[in-house]
């Protein structure tokens, strides 16, 4: 029998099935049956003592609330985003239905497409139980690193908001304002990252890791980033409708830009390119917000 199964088989879920399935027999499950060796029903896969779970963020209360029967499981989530109804971070959300010592959360650069290559890759197994790190580690093949980090709620947001400083990455890009722009726009994005990080306690070497630096260095300069692509998109005045039907896979940064515009109102945290991410997304010419960047 099986000890561990993945739960969501999008990209990244079938790239962590790829990954976990070089050392042992992974089981995999989602809402519609594919054509994936060990695909089982969500019963099956429940059984399992080892979890990954790999659906989108925004998805993730109700599917808690309508599939999950805590039965001890040791638990890894997937996935990046803030919850946009509630501003809530992720590791919240599992904690009201799971306990926390059998939380742990991925965090660091991969591209569900390398993943599912076998290229090298490094990870953050987050959790404030350094068992489940233990645990899940001897599971991961020999091309992913992984580090343990105790620091959920960093590897949260940084997880998170980088896939907004991803769409505004995109959106330079499409305005063609060049590579000194980009840098400076990264740059800028992690010192905004790490100062909202700062205000709900994450530790400040995070941002400088693989969970901050690394995920954003990777999701904010490249065309393999769906985010990315959004803000493409959105520099070419589509609308976000079209982006996203053409898109066909889950851009956490769109939603995630919502809460992070409540959780910095409501906290007074200065974070001037995911405002300015989240007015474009409610229908502001990026040029100007572009200028209004540069004058603050
Ligand atoms: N793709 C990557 O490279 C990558 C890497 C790291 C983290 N992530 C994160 O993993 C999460 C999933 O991303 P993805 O790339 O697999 O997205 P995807 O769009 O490829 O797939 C999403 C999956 O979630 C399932 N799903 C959607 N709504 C659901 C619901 N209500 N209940 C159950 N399942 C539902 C879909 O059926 C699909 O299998 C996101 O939070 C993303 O940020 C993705
Ligand atoms: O394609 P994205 O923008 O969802 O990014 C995927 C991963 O989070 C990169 O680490």
């Amino acid at each position: 029998m099986a000890r561990i199964a993945v739960i969501g088989a999008g990209k990244w879920g079938q790239a962590l099935h790829y990954a976990l399935s070089q050392k042992q027999e992974c089981l995999i499950t989602s809402r519609t049956k594919r054509d994936i060796k060990n695909f089982v029903n969500l019963q099956t896969a429940m059984e399992c003592e080892y979890l990954v779970i790999a659906i989108p963020a925004q998805q993730v209360r109700q599917w808690l609330k309508d599939n999950f029967k805590f039965n001890n499981q040791k638990i890894l989530v997937a996935s990046k985003g803030i919850e946009a109804s509630s501003g809530k971070f992720l590791n919240e959300i599992y904690e009201e239905f799971i306990p926390r010592d059998n939380l742990g959360f991925i965090a660091g650069p991969s591209f569900a497409a390398e993943v599912i290559q076998g290229l090298p890759c490094a990870l953050v197994l987050n959790s404030l139980n350094e068992e489940i790190f233990i645990s899940f580690e001897k599971f991961f093949p020999d091309f992913i690193k992984t580090y343990y980090s105790c620091d959920v709620i960093g590897a949260e947001i940084c997880g998170a908001y980088k896939n907004v400083l991803a769409i505004a990455s995109g959106i330079c890009e499409g305005l063609k304002l060049g590579n000194n722009a980009r840098a400076s726009l990264i740059s800028r994005g992690l010192v905004e990252m790490q100062r909202f990080g700062e205000h709900f306690g994450a530790k400040m070497e995070t941002f400088l890791g693989l969970s901050g630096a690394g995920d954003l260095f990777l999701t904010a300069s490249s065309e393999l980033s769906r985010n990315f692509r959004v803000g493409l998109g959105l520099a070419k005045n589509k609308t976000l409708d079209d982006i996203l039907i053409e898109l066909g896979e889950v851009a956490e940064g769109v939603k995630t830009s919502y809460a992070i515009n409540s959780l910095r109102i409501e906290h007074n945290i200065y974070t001037p390119i995911a405002a300015e991410v989240y007015l474009i997304l409610e229908g502001k010419n990026p040029q100007d917000s572009l200028k209004d960047l540069l004058r603050t």
